[in-house]
């Protein structure tokens, strides 16, 4: 079955030596509203993965990232969220702009890499798993 394809970045204070997490605060839908994420969105038609994840966070927060390694799921598409969606997430630093709330979030937050910090925030409960993903790989210093 082919998921409607969502990409997304785990984007970390530094990919080489990480502290932080930079996590997003949905504005929409009503259902996910107030919900942290990963911030992303859906892939275009014929658009190529890591270039969306690009396109996104250009859109979405106003900046430039150099991509680290990706953060498997385990399914080819990534990890699933629903029935109808699955989503890539590749750890990601940025390189120019300051990352603002231009679309989609209302808060920004750079949260410590560990459990307690994480497991502090409202995820959205598809993304839990990512989240201890993100951990595992950071701890394995596996983000490059
Ligand atoms: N970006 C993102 N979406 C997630 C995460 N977890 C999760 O379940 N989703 C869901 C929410 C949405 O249903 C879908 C992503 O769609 P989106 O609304 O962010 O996509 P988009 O920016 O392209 O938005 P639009 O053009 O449709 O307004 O995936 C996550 O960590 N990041």
């Amino acid at each position: 079955m082919a998921y409607k394809q969502i990409v997304a970045a785990a984007i970390l204070d530094s990919l080489e030596a990480p502290r932080k997490l930079l996590a997003a605060r949905r504005t929409s839908p009503p259902a996910l509203a107030g919900l942290w994420e990963f911030p992303g969105g859906k892939l275009e038609a014929g658009e190529i993965c890591e270039a969306g994840v690009r396109r996104e966070l250009a859109e979405e927060l106003g900046i430039e990232v150099a991509l680290g390694s990706e953060v498997f799921g385990p399914v080819p598409q990534g990890w699933i969220l629903d029935e109808n969606a699955a989503m890539r997430v590749w750890f990601a630093e940025i390189t120019a702009g300051t990352p603002a709330t231009l679309e989609d979030h209302d808060q920004l937050a750079w949260v410590d890499l560990d459990t307690e910090a994480l497991e502090a925030l409202d995820w959205i409960p598809a993304d839990l798993p990512i989240v201890q993903a993100v951990l595992a790989y950071t701890t394995a210093g596996a983000t490059r």
